[in-house]
């Protein structure tokens, strides 16, 4: 098993590209199962997510394409690459690839949507909490659909297609949302979705699939109003970019100090997060390809943190923000509104010689004059780069274990990191 090595103690300077989203191109992905024409996504990451995605999605019968070949072109960071499911072969996505990501579950949306039936499995992902499916189900339900669960399955009929109708979730989700619009799309009349996610993600999704003939307003806001069309044409469309990956590289910064453009991304992605990197201390300054960041020897300010979603500061930096204060003069609070166990990293951000205390779902963070590299473990994805970032300030090495983690969501982190000074190197085993 791969681990990540860090000697602490170098600022970063330079230039970092931001890779597409993950969160973005997965449901994209996704959304080429709805058409029999050929869906071309831009500046899609090379991620261990993004290839497991295409394997799942190769069983439903979607062929693809990476820039006119079927490899990855090794030098690119982003690739384009064209789906095209012009049959759908299979309709069952099986436990045995559904349950290594949560994502696909999503499958469900298209598949009921074009094929009038679904079998999921249910999901897997980080463990971070329960993360049940009652949204999904409810919602579709409120569109017609007939939904079972056996053995671990959920079953979904809707031989007459998708129906009109109209849902309001009572809790905001970010994958739910994605399930409904796609399936809506391909609805007989109109849907409305209330307390939608707001999510950049799915602003996205809804462009890409208006791009494909979809009758999609208000994405973004949390009204969305859909006017089912018969049937989606193929598009072009570009993911857009990592709003956590770039928040991710900020941080680093302002944990080790220098002097950093992310280039390729966009500020109005991350306000809150950049806002609150700005109270901490750090120069953010938004350019016209990207954002810079500087931090020059000042220390750090210790700053409270609430997660909410979009456009509130997001759970996916959660672990990484608190890998930040564990180095602030004074104590901060973080607390995690969304997921109920997503503070698996603040025993293994202790073992570097931060000072946490755990009440309910908020964290104490009490500032630290120095970190000490240590071998740690990573445990889910955001907190595995929190322990990255821990390890760039702490003084010796830092051995990370389980790095498969990292690999879902970081596209060459290392090579980003090394770039801009820092030393960091991947073990291989
Ligand atoms: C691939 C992807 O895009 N993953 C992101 C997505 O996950 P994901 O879409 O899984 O997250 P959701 O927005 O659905 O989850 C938010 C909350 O709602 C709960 N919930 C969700 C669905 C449901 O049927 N019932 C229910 O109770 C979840 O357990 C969680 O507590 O949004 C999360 C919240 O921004 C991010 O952390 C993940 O990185
Ligand atoms: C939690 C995440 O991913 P997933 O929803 O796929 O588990 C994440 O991207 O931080």
């Amino acid at each position: 098993m791969d681990r990540i090595r860090i000697v602490g103690g170098n600022s970063l300077n330079g230039v970092i590209p931001i890779s597409g989203a993950k969160n973005a191109a997965l449901p994209l992905m996704i959304a080429s199962l709805l058409t029999d024409d050929t869906l071309t996504l831009e500046n899609v990451p090379h991620l261990a997510d993004v290839e497991q995605l295409i394997r799942i999605l190769g069983n439903h019968g979607v062929d693809y394409s990476v820039n006119g070949r079927r490899q990855a072109q090794d030098s690119a960071y982003s690739r384009t690459i064209h789906f095209t499911a012009r049959n759908i072969v299979d309709t069952t996505a099986p436990y045995e690839l559904v349950s290594k990501m949560r994502a696909s579950f999503w499958v469900i949306g298209p598949l009921i949507a074009r094929m009038g039936k679904a079998r999921v499995s249910l999901p897997g992902g980080c463990a971070i909490g329960t993360r049940p499916v009652d949204l999904f189900i409810d919602g579709l339900k409120a569109l017609g659909v007939e939904i079972e669960i056996d053995g671990g399955y959920v079953n979904a009929s809707a031989p007459n297609g998708i129906q009109a109708g109209r849902y309001e979730f009572p809790k905001v989700s970010v994958g739910a949302t994605h399930v409904l619009l796609m399936a809506a799309s391909l609805a007989r009349g109109t849907v409305e979705i209330h307390n939608a996610a707001c999510e950049p993600e799915v602003a996205n999704l809804a462009d890409c699939l208006n791009a494909m003939g979809a009758r999609i307003s208000g994405a973004g806001t949390p009204t969305i109003i859909i006017e089912g069309v018969d049937a989606l044409s193929g598009a072009r469309h570009r993911v857009l970019p990592d709003r956590i990956e770039t928040g991710t590289y900020a941080m680093a910064v302002a944990m080790a100090g220098g002097d950093v453009v992310l280039e390729d991304t966009n500020a109005s992605l991350l306000e809150n997060a950049l806002d609150t990197l700005r109270q901490a201390g750090t120069e953010v300054i938004p350019t016209n390809s990207g954002i810079h960041v500087r931090r020059n020897g000042a220390g750090l300010e210790a700053v409270d943190v609430m997660t909410d979603p979009f456009p509130g500061f997001p759970t996916d930096l959660q672990a990484q923000f608190m890998a930040l204060m564990t180095r602030a003069k004074g104590t901060s609070q973080i607390t995690e509104t969304i997921f109920e166990n997503r503070f698996m990293h603040v025993q293994e951000l202790a073992r570097l010689g931060a000072d946490i205390s755990l009440s309910g779902q908020t964290a104490t963070v009490r500032g630290v004059d120095a970190l000490n590299g240590a071998q740690v473990m990573a445990t889910d994805l955001r907190a595995s780069v929190s322990l990255v970032i821990a390890g760039l300030a702490a003084e010796g090495e830092t051995i990370v274990n389980r790095v498969y983690h990292l690999d879902r969501g970081f596209e060459r982190l290392e090579e980003k990191l090394t770039r801009c000074g820092a030393t960091v190197e991947r073990l291989s085993s």
